[in-house]
């Protein structure tokens, strides 16, 4: 589109006009310019209403207004790494009047989801995929694959940080051998969650300050010519801009891409005349190397766009974040805390995040150990063979991270970790429903995949003491892989004792004592666990609660002894079918206690992954709550719940 002139006053923002990205094709280059401003004003607003993630959303409007202007979506497949940055596109292509239920029950993802949208070709919420994704779809086009992938390109957005990742690698080295027509766009911002760290930032950085590679001179030579008539101006800004651009000798270029850039990722005219060069002469791979600003046009979200990253709800003039006011320390931080007082005893403890510091309460302590903890960047899998290397190499390794990330590292705890009984301490955070982020983020599946492991221990915190007993239990195991476990937010507010007690290895507890049904916890459940209990001892049934502590290994005598002085055993977990509940299964089968009549059942995460809402939302939709278990306990012994029948 030229830049012709924008209508002088607009009687209508200019965003008013934009319900999918072809309105964008009526607008000039001037309109665009505007549009960015207005649609930066409008993420602002929403997230302030719902919290969610802010900053790598507003560092990108400029670059979503212009590939929308540009490219042809959603026939042009547009993926977004990570999509936390997808909040502009999301205005962009038809979802602007549910900007505002964001990341709730029912409402828009917090991220790209293909059920939402024809516009979110791609789901994501993990970082790395996009350039695979993006390829994959690139030579489906080229096979002929579903019609409707036409002749559309293939676009990833991917920021430094996620390009850390041993995926983002792969996929390019895969592409640069197919040699198929696709469009990365690298989003430089100088920031992953927490500054990043390591070499590849480094050499990005460079690759802008003036480090002597060739100048780029044949990039848009030739492309005006190529190019349709209305285009011709544009194309001649590009390739003005192109001729003081860096080319040559990049890495991108030794993997079989086209790098172009550095590109000012805010500058409009820049973008626009790029990426129409890009879309009207690229033939193989491309990577764009656009630099942006996190938090871009927000002072409180750029001046510390590690805290910018994700927000609650805030007040748009101050940017006063409205957090509720917390009863009981974050898990992560009494994670933290215990880890710390442990080192100061132990200097062979060293800790170990992938681009999580602030996520698993490691920047406490790196700023009392900076030497002994290691931010490995995006980069699950070598940071958990990393931390095998630091075990085998005679260190304490605690492998801090979320759950659902941990999943990416699988094989290497399976082969580097478990097979070789290195004492790696897997300290698995955000374990259990996560609320907002929902399903990417869940912590769903470690019991499972850590518990049928031969020689993993695999314990879970029932509540902040029983943390803090678990990192001291975990710097006293030096015989093999440990893992503990713990869940988002606070704890439950209970007294914690000054240090850590060394648990007792596969050794659970009586936390309350009954005679008919036994309801076995293994961690986060216990509570609901507790209250259940005292309502039906209400209603004349008498149960017995107990802290399993460890789904491996079990806890033989507690488990024989509750299921031969009960009516009805019952586990609770909060994790995936074939987990800890599964484990116990199997010990009664083969004991035999079936046979004699005992009634069992196991409550887990249901098989289904969960949408996004609040955590007590989701502990419903989970059936895992006090009044689930009282249902639970009812059925198991056939007892009609006469209070709830009479309301
Ligand atoms: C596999 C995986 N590990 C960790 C994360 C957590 N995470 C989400 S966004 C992010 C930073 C991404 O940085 P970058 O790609 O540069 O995007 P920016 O936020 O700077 O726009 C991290 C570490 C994740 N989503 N996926
Ligand atoms: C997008 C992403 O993966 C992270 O930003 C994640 O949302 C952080 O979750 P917490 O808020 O639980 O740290
Ligand atoms: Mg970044």
């Amino acid at each position: 589109m030229s830049d012709r002139p924008a209508t002088p006053t607009p009687a209508t923002p200019t965003l008013d006009r934009v319900n999918v990205p072809a309105d964008l094709k009526a607008l000039s280059d001037t309109e665009l310019k505007r549009l960015a401003h207005e649609l930066r004003q409008e993420v602002i607003a929403a997230v302030s209403e719902t919290g969610g993630h802010l900053g790598a959303g507003l560092g990108v409007v400029e670059l979503t207004v212009a590939l929308h202007a540009v490219f042809d979506t959603p026939k042009d497949r547009l993926i977004w790494d990570v999509s936390h940055q997808c909040y502009p596109h999301k205005i962009l292509t038809g979802r602007r009047d549910r900007m505002r239920t964001l990341r709730q029950e029912k409402g828009l993802s917090g991220f790209t989801k293909r059920s939402e949208s024809p516009y979110d070709p791609f789901g994501a919420g993990h970082s790395s995929t996009s350039i695979s994704a993006a390829l994959g779809f690139a030579v489906a086009r080229d096979l002929g694959g579903a019609p409707e992938y036409g002749l559309g390109d293939a676009i990833a957005v991917i920021g430094d940080g996620s390009m850390s990742a041993g995926m983002a690698f792969e996929a390019m080295n895969n592409a640069g051998h197919l040699g198929k027509r696709l469009i990365v766009i690298l989003n430089d911002n100088e920031m992953s969650i927490a500054p990043p760290t390591g070499a590849l930032s480094s050499y990005l950085t460079r690759l802008y300050a003036g480090a002597p590679f060739q100048e780029l001179k044949a990039a848009a030579k030739g492309a005006v010519s190529l190019l349709p008539h209305p285009f011709q101006e544009g194309a001649k800004r590009a390739k003005e801009m192109l001729k003081g651009m860096t080319v040559g000798g990049t890495l991108f270029e030794e993997l079989g891409f086209s790098y172009v850039g550095p590109v000012d990722g805010h500058d409009m005219d820049q973008l626009l005349s790029v990426l129409r060069t890009v879309k009207a002469r690229a033939t193989g791979p491309i990577l764009i190397h656009a630099i942006t600003k996190k938090g871009k046009g927000y002072a409180p979200a750029e001046s510390r766009p590690d805290k910018g990253h994700a927000t609650a709800k805030f007040d748009v003039v101050t940017g006063e974040q409205k957090k509720a006011k917390s009863n009981a320390p974050s898990y992560t931080r009494v994670f933290a805390e215990a880890l710390i007082q442990e080192a100061e005893q132990d200097d062979k403890i060293v800790a170990v995040t992938a681009a999580m510091p602030d996520g698993t309460g490691l920047d406490l302590f790196a700023e009392r150990f900076p030497a002994r903890c290691f931010d490995v960047g995006i980069a699950e899998q070598h940071g958990v063979t990393f931390s095998a290397g630091l075990a085998a190499g005679g260190m304490k390794p605690f492998c801090a991270m979320y759950s659902t990330f941990l999943q990416r590292g699988y094989d290497q705890v399976v082969h580097d970790v478990a097979i070789q009984r290195l004492p790696v301490r897997f300290a698995i955070d955000r374990a259990g429903l996560v609320g907002a982020d929902g399903a990417t983020h869940a912590g769903a599946f470690d019991i499972a995949f850590m518990a049928n492991l031969p020689g993993m221990v695999v314990m879970a915190a029932a509540d902040e003491a029983e943390l803090k007993h678990m990192v001291a239990t975990a710097v006293a195991h030096n015989d093999g892989p440990i893992a503990f476990r713990y869940p988002r937010g606070e704890g439950v507010g209970v007294q914690m004792s000054e240090r850590g007690e060394v648990l007792e290895i596969g050794k659970g507890r009586i936390v309350r004592d009954g005679t008919r049904v036994a309801l076995l916890s293994f961690g986060t459940r216990l509570e609901p666990a507790l209250k259940a209990a005292e309502n039906l001892a209400a209603k004349g049934i008498s149960c017995t609660v107990a802290d399993a502590r460890f789904a491996k290994p079990l806890d033989h005598d507690l488990i024989r002894d509750l299921a031969a002085n009960h009516e009805a055993l019952i586990t609770l977990e909060e994790g995936a079918i074939g987990g800890f509940g599964s484990h116990v299964a199997d010990f009664l089968a083969e004991e035999g206690v079936f046979d004699r009549g005992l009634k069992f059942r196991s409550m887990t995460l249901p098989d289904t992954f969960i949408d996004h809402a609040s955590p007590e939302a989701m502990y419903a939709t989970a059936g895992l709550n006090t009044s689930d278990i009282e249902a639970k306990v009812l059925s198991v012994l056939g007892v009609a719940d006469i209070a709830s029948k009479r309301a």
